[in-house]
């Protein structure tokens, strides 16, 4: 009896201690995974994963993704790095915790070109950045301005249309049509910003040259490149940067210019508008609205060195995302001849042959504008969404993730999903057809121009120029692979960088749809 009763003391004795150690256990595993950062690939010494990541790090990223899942952290060179590879994933950073994750990392090369951090794109979440996008979004790029560059924009599209027939001998010869995107972008962004018709002939001319055009190509370079002071800090002082701070005294040198024979025309200087008469049948170009814009009731203005940084960051925003995606566009529907045929249905339709197609058309063209959205879901701009920062200590999905880590967010991947999209891979636009998806940064499964407050501000123009390009090729030409190519075998590799190009440049032959004359009405 004793014995029985000592038996049934042991076995309550054992059942509590078992419960206490799996309390403790539980209790620890959460402690543990609250201090601990997300999963990921291992890396180098001293290098970390950055010798992992190959040619095309958003692909490696989205394979590390399948193996350690879509919340990743690991360290490229010695900066802490997580990598959001889901839609859930990026709706927790760039939504649930926006306000954490709305700082930016800056490159060494984007701070020298970028006036020390004093632009929009690059600069540290804060009150300059606050007061500047505030300006580029309600007064630089207002629906208004953007509609009163319409004709600029037909013109510029038309011309480039016209030159890649002209040069294509009615498809004899192919055509590179980087450069004929890159000069349509160009042209467009440089009459918004600075207009013909408030231009002096020193500063037309600077605008046209050749030396404007290398400079701000080498300074998209000098942003882009790889920099291997930026992960390994204590290697700075042994990387050069005297072709860097050549670059930005180049370009800095030509926005000085520019700014300054605006305000020679204008008779003003930055702050000083009360004194500013404008002629109010004049059209204000970007420029001019930046240095007749009034204080602000507190005081604030733009500094002249703010002025030149925005410029900067309308010349890059607005030219190399829409010639690159246009280019991306028009590579898919040479490979795609069933998509071009029922493209120029669409238009032949909706708009006929009598006449050109116009902006206003297009709500009207849905083919268009799925083919739009199905081009920036398979080659969107921002491959990996440009580095974002923590700004305080931040628990995700119970892991802790310290202050001052970067964030990748992987677009490439999301966008690819599986999970989301069936048959990824193929470019389908009739998957839009009928759908509520869109790319205004609500849809986290479809985030061409990112979300939450870092969220590209120049989309409104982007989406226009971008569709506008694509409706006006739709409708007045044919393109095609050049010689004996198959469609099919045109290659679609890709380039790692700011923007994701293609690697090499889409090459077609050019034959039109629509009488020639058309293009210069
Ligand atoms: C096809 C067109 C475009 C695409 C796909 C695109 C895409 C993007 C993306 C993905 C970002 C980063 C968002 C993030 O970090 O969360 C961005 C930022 C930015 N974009 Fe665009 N963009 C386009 C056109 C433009 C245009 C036309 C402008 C101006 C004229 C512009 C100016 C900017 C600026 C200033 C930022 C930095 C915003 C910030 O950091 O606060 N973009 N864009």
């Amino acid at each position: 009896m004793e014995n029985r009763s000592l038996n049934g003391g042991q076995a309550v004795l054992t059942a509590l201690v078992g419960l206490a150690i799996t309390v403790l256990l539980i209790a620890l595993t959460r402690r543990r995974s609250r201090n601990r950062m997300p999963p990921g690939p291992w890396g180098w010494p001293v290098l970390g994963c950055l010798p992992r990541l190959g040619r095309l790090p958003h692909q490696t990223l989205a394979k590390f993704a399948e193996k350690y899942g879509p919340l990743m952290s690991m360290k490229l060179g010695s900066a802490n790095v997580v990598v959001a590879s889901s839609p859930k994933m990026a709706e927790e950073f760039l939504k649930n915790h926006d306000k954490i994750w709305a700082s930016r990392y800056a490159p060494t090369g984007a701070k020298i070109v970028g006036y020390n951090g004093s632009d929009i794109a690059f600069s540290e979440y804060g009150p300059r950045w606050r007061y500047a996008r505030k300006i580029f979004m309600l007064e630089l790029l207002t629906a208004k301005r953007i509609s009163v560059f319409q004709a600029a924009r037909k013109e510029e599209i038309c011309g480039g249309i016209n030159d890649a027939l002209t040069m294509s001998q009615n498809g004899k010869l192919p055509v590179r049509m980087d450069l004929i995107l890159g000069k349509i972008a160009g042209n467009i962004i440089t009459r918004m910003l600075m207009n013909e018709g408030s231009l002096s002939e020193k500063a037309a001319r600077i605008k046209d040259s050749h030396a404007f055009q290398q400079a701000l190509r080498d300074a998209f370079e000098v942003v882009t490149n790889f920099y291997l002071g930026d992960y390994v800090p204590w290697l700075d002082r042994f990387c050069s940067k005297t072709q860097m701070y050549a670059v930005a005294k180049k370009c800095d040198e030509l926005f000085q210019a520019i700014l300054d024979d605006h305000k020679m025309k204008l008779g003003t200087a930055p702050g000083q508008s009360e004194t500013v008469t404008t002629d109010q049948n004049k059209v204000q170009d970007i420029v001019d609205v930046l240095l007749t814009r009034p204080r602000d009731g507190d005081g604030q203005y733009l500094t002249e060195m703010e002025m030149k940084a925005i410029i900067l960051d309308v010349l890059f925003g607005g030219t190399e995302t829409n010639a690159v995606t246009v280019e991306w566009g028009l590579s898919e529907l040479v490979r795609n001849p069933r998509v071009m045929e029922k493209a120029q249905a669409e238009m032949d339709s909706m708009v006929g042959k009598e006449r050109l197609v116009e902006e206003s058309d297009l709500p009207n063209l849905p083919y268009l504008n799925a083919i739009v959205k199905e081009t920036f879901r398979l080659h969107p701009i921002a491959a990996l969404l440009p580095a974002h920062m923590s700004m305080e200590d931040c628990e995700i999905q119970g892991y802790k993730i310290s202050a001052k880590t970067r964030l990748l967010v992987n677009i490439h991947a999301i966008q690819r999903d599986p999970d989301v999209y069936e048959r990824p891979l193929d470019f389908y636009p009739e998957r839009f057809l009928g759908s509520e998806k869109d790319v205004h940064g609500l849809d986290f499964d479809l985030l061409p121009f990112g979300s939450g407050r870092r969220m590209c501000p120049g989309k409104g123009l982007g989406l226009v120029l971008v569709q506008y390009t694509m409706a006006l090729f739709i409708l007045c030409c044919n393109l095609k692979p050049p010689g004996n190519m198959k469609p099919e075998e045109l290659d679609m590799e890709e380039k790692f960088g700011l923007s994701t190009p293609r690697l090499n440049c889409l090459k077609v032959v050019v034959t039109p749809r629509l009488p020639k004359s058309m293009l210069r009405e």
